[in-house]
C-alpha cells in the first residue's frame, strides 16, 4: 500500500514537471512561427529564449560581429526576420527599403525601439534617443539649435583649450621617454575633458589626473568592470520588460546624483552671476528654461532638422524643468563622449598602420593651417576634406553603432508585397554588416580613406553608409563630434607621429562584453616627435 502511495506521488510530480517544462518551453518560443507565418525569410538557428541572439547575450560573441554573421544568413534577400529573444525583428537588407524606413516613411517609423520607457530612469527616458512621437519632435526642435553649425563655431575655442592641453600632456611623455600609450585612455580622456568644458563648463583635468570623479563616472556608465552591471545592461539591451519589472536603471542612481548637483550648481552661480558668459551647453539650456527657445541665426535655421521646427506642435510639449535638462546634459555625456572617443582611437590605431596616409594627412593640414600659421580654426578644419575621408573611413570600419533600430508607428505594407509590418514591430538597421559587406565595399578590412572621395561615393548605393544614421533622428551631436575627432587628430599629426608599438594587435581583437566596439586591449600604440 505504501509503496503504491509513493509511486503515484512520484507520477504526479512527473506529470506536473512535464506540464510545467512543456509550458515553458511554449512561452519560450511561442513567437517563433512569426515570420514563417508571414512568408518572410528568417535565419535559421532559433534557441529557446535567447531567439537568434544566443551568441551576443553570453557575450561570445560582440553585439555588432554577431549581427554581421545574421546578416550574413540573410544576404540575397531584401528583407528578412530575425528574433531579439522572443521579440520578432526585420532586418531591412536593401538600401532603397532603408530610405523608404529611414527618410521616405518616416512617419511609420518615427521612434526608436525602446529600451526603457518608465520614469524611474528619468536621465534616460527624457534623453533624445528614448523620446517618442510628438514629445521626441519638439523636443528635438528645441534642442537642434545647439548642435548647428553656428553654436559649433562658438564652442570650438572651448575645444581648442583642450586640444593645447593635450599637445603639452604629449610633449611632457616624450620628455620622460613616457611613449607607449593606450588609445582607448587617451581619447577618453580627452573627450572627457572637452565634454566637461563645453557641455558642463567645468575643468575636469583628466589628462593630468585619470582618476579624477568625472572620468570615473563615465568609466563606470560606458565600460564597467562589474559582471553585475554588465548583465544589467544586457537586460536593459535586451529584455526591456525584465529591466522595466526589477527597475533597472541605466542610469545609476549615483551617477544621476553626480549629474543633478553638477548641474544644479552650474545653473545657481551662472544666475547668481549673470555677468558670467560661456559659449558652453549650460549656457543654451539656461537660454531654453529662460526664453523657451534658443536665438538661431538664419544660416542655422535651414540646416536645423529638416523642417521640424516648422512640423512641431505644442502637441508633445514638454517643460524644461530641472530634470529634463540635466538628462540633456547627461545626454551630451552618454550619447557623445563614447562613441567620439572610440572614433577617435580607432583613427589614431589606423593611422599608425598606414604610416603614407598619416602623411598625406599631414601634409593637408600643414596647408590648411599655414595661413593662420598653425592655429586651427573651425572653419579650416571643415575644408580639410583629406582629415573628412580618413574620419569617415574609421567610421565605416569601427562604427561605434553597429546596428540602429526602429519602431513601426503606423501600419507600413513593404513595397511589391502583401506583406504588413503593424505598429510596435521592430526594424533593424545592419550598418556595421552593410559597412563590410564586399558588395559596397570592396576588400573592406583595408583601411582606405579615398573611399569617401566625391567620385568614388558615386559608386555606390546610398543609404549603405550610416555612421551616423539618417533622416529626422540622425545624430543630432554630428557636427559636434567631428569637431572634437578632429580637431584632437589635427592636433596630433601635426605636432607628433603615431606609430605602432612592440604590443599593437593588428587586425584589432574586439572586446565582447561591450555593446559598443571597442578593441580587447585598449589599442597600444606609441607617439614620436616629428
Ligand atoms: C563619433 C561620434 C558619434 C557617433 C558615431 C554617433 C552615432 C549616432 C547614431 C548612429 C545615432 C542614431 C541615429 C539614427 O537612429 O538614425 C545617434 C543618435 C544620437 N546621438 Fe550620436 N553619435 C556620435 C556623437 C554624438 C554626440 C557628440 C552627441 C551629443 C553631443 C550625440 C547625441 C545623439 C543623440 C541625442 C541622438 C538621438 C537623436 C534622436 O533620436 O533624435 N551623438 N548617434
Amino acid at each position: 500500500m505504501g509503496i503504491l502511495v509513493a509511486d503515484s506521488c512520484w507520477a504526479d510530480t512527473a506529470v506536473l514537471l512535464l506540464t510545467a517544462l512543456s509550458l515553458l518551453y511554449w512561452y519560450a518560443t511561442n513567437t517563433f512561427d512569426h515570420w514563417k507565418k508571414k512568408g518572410v525569410p528568417e535565419v535559421r538557428n532559433k534557441v529557446p529564449f535567447f531567439g537568434s541572439m544566443l551568441d551576443s547575450v553570453t557575450m561570445k560573441k560582440q553585439f555588432s560581429l554577431h549581427f554581421q554573421e545574421l546578416y550574413w544568413g540573410l544576404k540575397g534577400h531584401k528583407f528578412g526576420g530575425i528574433f531579439q529573444m522572443k521579440r520578432p525583428m526585420l532586418v531591412m537588407m536593401d538600401p532603397e527599403l532603408i530610405k523608404d524606413v529611414m527618410v521616405k516613411n518616416f512617419a511609420n517609423f518615427s521612434d526608436n525601439v525602446a529600451i526603457i520607457s518608465s520614469k524611474h530612469d528619468p536621465m534616460f527616458a527624457y534623453n533624445i534617443f528614448s523620446m517618442k512621437g510628438e514629445q521626441w519632435k519638439y523636443a528635438r526642435s528645441k534642442l537642434a539649435p545647439a548642435f548647428a553649425t553656428g553654436k559649433i563655431r562658438n564652442v570650438f575655442p572651448l575645444i581648442m583649450e583642450i586640444c593645447d592641453e593635450l599637445k603639452k600632456h604629449l610633449k611632457r611623455r616624450i620628455d620622460s621617454n613616457d611613449c607607449e600609450f593606450k588609445a582607448h585612455d587617451l581619447a577618453a580622456e580627452y573627450t572627457t575633458d572637452v565634454v566637461g568644458s563645453c557641455a558642463f563648463g567645468i575643468r575636469c583635468n583628466s589628462l593630468i589626473d585619470p582618476n579624477n570623479q568625472f572620468r570615473k563616472m563615465g568609466k563606470d556608465l560606458m565600460t564597467p568592470e562589474s559582471i553585475f552591471r554588465q548583465l544589467q545592461f544586457m537586460i536593459i539591451f535586451m529584455m526591456p520588460k525584465i529591466a522595466e519589472i526589477f527597475r533597472i536603471k541605466l542610469i545609476s542612481q549615483q551617477i544621476e546624483d553626480f549629474f543633478r548637483d553638477l548641474i544644479g550648481k552650474a545653473f545657481a552661480y551662472r544666475e547668481k552671476h549673470p555677468e558670467f558668459k560661456r559659449n558652453d551647453f549650460i549656457n543654451l539650456l539656461m537660454q531654453l528654461k529662460k526664453l523657451g527657445g534658443l536665438e538661431v541665426d538664419e544660416t542655422d535655421k535651414k540646416e536645423i532638422n529638416r523642417g521640424l521646427e516648422k512640423e512641431a506642435s505644442d502637441k508633445g510639449k514638454i517643460e524644461f524643468n530641472e530634470t529634463v535638462l540635466t538628462a540633456q546634459a547627461v545626454g551630451f555625456f552618454i550619447d557623445g563622449f563614447e562613441t567620439s572617443s572610440l572614433a577617435l582611437a580607432f583613427t589614431l590605431h589606423e593611422l599608425a598602420m598606414n604610416p603614407a596616409v598619416q602623411e598625406k594627412l599631414r601634409e593637408e593640414l600643414k596647408k590648411s593651417f599655414e595661413a593662420t600659421d598653425g592655429k586651427i580654426d573651425y572653419d579650416n578644419i571643415r575644408s580639410c576634406t583629406y582629415l573628412d575621408n580618413v574620419l569617415h573611413e574609421t567610421l565605416r570600419i569601427y562604427s561605434p553603432a553597429g546596428v540602429l533600430q526602429r519602431e513601426c508607428t503606423k501600419r507600413y505594407t513593404i513595397p511589391d508585397t502583401n506583406i504588413n509590418l503593424e505598429v510596435g514591430d521592430a526594424v533593424v538597421i545592419p550598418v556595421y554588416p552593410m559597412h563590410h559587406d564586399p558588395t559596397y565595399f570592396p576588400s573592406p578590412e583595408v583601411f582606405d580613406p579615398d573611399r569617401f572621395t566625391e567620385e568614388a561615393k558615386k559608386t555606390r548605393p546610398a543609404f549603405t553608409y550610416l555612421p551616423f544614421g539618417e533622416g529626422p533622428r540622425q545624430c543630432i551631436g554630428f557636427r559636434f563630434a567631428q569637431a572634437q575627432v578632429k580637431a584632437a587628430l589635427a592636433t596630433i599629426v601635426l605636432n607628433f607621429e603615431v606609430k605602432p608599438s612592440k604590443d599593437t594587435e593588428h587586425p584589432v581583437k574586439f572586446d565582447q562584453t561591450n555593446f559598443l566596439l571597442r578593441a580587447k586591449n585598449g589599442l597600444n600604440l606609441k607617439i614620436a616627435p616629428l
